[in-house]
């Protein structure tokens, strides 16, 4: 059996050395495209491949057609809305996740993309604390229940909105469970988002949401640019200059952004949410242990398409 790595953004080197364990361990061979830049070069790498291992790499119809082989994806990380899910089910392969393996990693980076925004991006001017202020975490999944265990520590008022999750879940934590988006953009300071990229969640986060956030409201997305309302949102910054946007995943308008709004917007250059060795070496060694699961056992746990 042969397992693919294929991640255009790599692995910290110590995670690929205990996914090869993993694998090797399991009786199968691995191979690794990295930084591989051009689909072409994925296309050809799939096209024996049995199983394969991906962060934000795109897999499409494509790659599917390409890949005859193919048993199973696992995306070693959270979000799969870069995996066609309808194409890996019409292909006969099975879709997974691991849930909760970058969790920590992300909810880190929104405080340091915090922390940097209420300190005015660190231009030597007077800023503010987080401590006291009231925090929204917009959904609280694995990365929003992260979130609310560090804002305990930064002493801030905790306060979360989630379409699925059970109101005693999220109150036996200490934060507040609020009963809509519009409650918890109108109550809060600082905004963190935590949803998923879907068909109902894209474009989401617009002007009439962002607008409830009172004055000095700080919005910080390390979730994905499609939840964004992008051309909305700038219209807000321009009529309200008391709002900040600060995010991991750039947006598509980046230039627009930087431009307009100096000193009120900053973006990471790469999503790096989840760029840390614990990160990696938790996701990538989940996903090759999720792999010999399936595929020596036949253990579908963490499936995500339908069969
Ligand atoms: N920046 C990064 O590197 C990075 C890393 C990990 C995850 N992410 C992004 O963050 C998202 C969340 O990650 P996670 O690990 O917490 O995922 P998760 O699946 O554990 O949590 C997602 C939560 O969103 C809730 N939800 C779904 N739709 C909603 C809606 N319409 N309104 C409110 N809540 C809704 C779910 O009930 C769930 O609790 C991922 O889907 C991914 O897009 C980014
Ligand atoms: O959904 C996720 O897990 C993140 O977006 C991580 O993406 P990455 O593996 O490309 O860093």
């Amino acid at each position: 059996m042969k397992v693919l790595v294929a991640t255009d953004k790599p692995f910290a080197k110590v995670a690929v050395d205990g996914i090869r364990k993993e694998i090797e361990a399991a009786g199968y061979e691995l191979v690794l495209l990295e930084k591989y830049g051009e689909k072409a070069k994925l296309l050809e790498a799939v096209k024996d491949a049995n199983a394969i291992i991906i962060r934000s790499d795109i897999i499409d119809a494509e790659v599917l057609d390409a890949a005859n082989e193919l048993k199973i994806v696992v995306r070693a990380g959270a979000g799969y809305d870069n995996v066609d899910l309808e194409a890996a089910t019409s292909h006969g392969v099975c879709v997974m996740n691991t849930p909760g393996q970058n969790s920590n990693a992300v909810a880190e980076l929104a405080f340091g993309l915090m922390v940097m925004a209420v300190r005015n991006m660190y231009n030597g001017t007077s800023g503010t604390e987080l401590m006291g202020k009231k925090l929204g975490i917009h959904a609280y999944g694995n990365v929003g229940r992260n979130v609310a265990r560090i804002a305990k520590g930064f002493g801030m008022d905790i306060y979360a909105f989630d379409a699925f999750c059970p109101k005693e879940v999220i109150e036996k934590d200490g934060v507040k469970a609020v009963a809509s988006a519009d409650e918890l953009y109108a109550t809060c300071d600082v905004v963190s988002l935590h949803i998923p990229a879907t068909a109902e969640t894209k474009n989401s986060i617009n002007y009439a949401l962002v607008n409830k956030m009172p004055k000095n409201g700080l919005l910080v997305n390390t979730a994905r640019k499609e939840v964004i309302n992008e051309a909305e949102l700038i219209q807000l910054m321009e009529e309200r200059a008391d709002l900040k946007y600060v995010t991991d995943i750039m947006p598509a308008a980046n230039e627009a952004f930087a431009a307009k709004f100096a000193g009120r917007y900053f973006s990471t250059p790469k999503k790096m949410g989840a760029q840390t060795a614990e990160a990696n070496i938790n996701a990538g060694i989940a996903a090759a242990k999720q792999i010999v699961g399936f595929l020596k056992n036949g253990c579908e746990k963490f499936r995500v398409n339908k069969k």
